[in-house]
């Protein structure tokens, strides 16, 4: 690790979008399908812990969000009991809270999580009782992190009214909010709207992945029909940001320098500006779109534009084991390779802390009292 590295590490952090199925310990994946019997992608040499990392992320590289998410069939395999899920959830916190995350919001999907018999109730309870556990380890290793739970549906299944109601049914026992998630082509959010709806009337808070793998209607249907709080990724949305003769997707380095020198030269369509100006937050995931072919390279993600732009943009990690990063990794990056300073940094991780779905009183109290005094002493990065 550099000394970078070091520093960012130390850094007070917020994860907004971590999938719970997406960040398993390899080590975990290998003893838990031992257990049960799961079979698993990888054997001879290759059958350790090292092996499957290498295997998740290069399986995961492909270019396509489908074939991304085949790999999700080997973790959410082995979390089918209620040990597995409480012990997945516990380390999946520890593993945060070394990482100097402070405070994270884990989305998983509950329905995908009943194949060994267990009901939606009991894998809540199970991952919430995982989720307080690695809270408590971490505070007495010294890096307390505060952990929520998201419920997400998936968009290609029909349970997402089931799925937003045992949301507002456990809102006060350790979940903060509600998502939908799986291949956006052919699956848009409206198919849901009964389940936002729903939401809605029980002032719930939700997020949907929109913009992704599909463009701008993903993104105009997940904020005008449905109402979404938060957009998961909305990284499409240079699709209606002009510059030169096309637009910042046709050429996002030289967009990204433009920026720096004369802003004006890009022009927001009506639905960018409508993003910026009602402050929708963007819980943006650079590698994992790298991985899926929604960006090109770091150098080139949007989020560099669009935090130039001010956008209410947050950093996040989406899948610790797919991408075989953390949020020291995905900062770290952006600092390399995408001319990022500590000033962005700190931007990134306030935005996130006002986006979350905490009350209001333990946001201000997470921004006052841990993010600005340890930025406010930080080494430059
Ligand atoms: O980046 C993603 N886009 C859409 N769906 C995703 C992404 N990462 C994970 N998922 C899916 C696969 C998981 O099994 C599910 C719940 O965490 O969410
Ligand atoms: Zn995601």
């Amino acid at each position: 690790m550099s000394a970078d590295e070091r520093v960012i590490r130390a850094l007070p952090k917020v994860v907004l979008h971590d999938h719970l199925d997406g960040g398993v310990r390899p080590a975990t994946v290998l003893e838990i399908a031992d257990e049960i019997g799961h079979e698993l992608p990888v054997d001879g040499a290759d059958r350790t812990a090292e092996g499957l990392a290498t295997w998740f992320r290069q399986s995961a590289d492909s270019g396509s969000l489908e074939r991304y998410l085949e790999t999700f069939a080997h973790t959410v395999g082995v979390m089918q009991t209620a040990s597995a899920l409480r012990r997945v959830a516990r380390e999946s916190v520890l593993d945060l809270a070394r990482d100097g995350v402070v405070y994270a919001e884990s989305r998983y999907a509950p329905e995908q999580h009943l194949e060994a018999g267990l009901t939606l109730d009991r894998v809540v309870e199970e991952v919430d009782a995982g989720f307080r556990e690695g809270e408590e380890e971490a505070a007495a290793e010294g890096h307390p992190i505060v952990v929520r739970g998201l419920l997400t549906a998936m968009r290609h299944a029909a349970k997402s009214r089931e799925i937003a109601e045992l949301a507002v049914r456990y809102r006060d026992r350790g979940v903060a909010g509600f998502d939908i998630a799986g291949a956006e082509a052919g699956h848009p959010p409206s198919r849901h709207l009964d389940a936002f709806e729903y939401l809605r009337r029980e002032n719930a808070h939700f997020t949907i992945h929109a913009g992704e793998a599909f463009g701008l209607p993903s993104i105009w249907e997940a904020l005008q029909w449905c109402g979404a709080d938060r957009l998961g990724h909305g990284v499409r949305i240079v699709d209606d940001i002009g510059f030169g003769g096309g637009t910042v997707t046709d050429d996002p380095l030289g967009a990204n320098a433009a920026v720096l020198q004369d802003p004006s030269q890009l022009r927001l369509g009506r639905l960018a500006a409508y993003v910026r100006d009602t402050r929708v937050p963007l819980e943006m995931c650079p590698h994992s779109n790298v991985q899926t072919g929604a960006a090109p390279s770091i150098a080139a993600h949007p989020i560099t534009l669009l935090t130039r732009l001010r956008y209410r943009v947050t950093l996040n990690t989406d899948n610790r084991l797919m991408s075989d990063t953390s949020m020291t990794k995905e900062m770290h990056a952006l600092v390399t390779e995408a001319g990022w300073d500590l000033a962005d940094l700190r931007w990134v991780t306030t935005n996130a802390m006002k986006s979350a779905f905490l009350p209001f009183d333990e946001r201000l109290e997470l921004i006052e009292g841990t993010i600005k005094p340890a930025y406010a002493t930080a080494a430059p990065a």
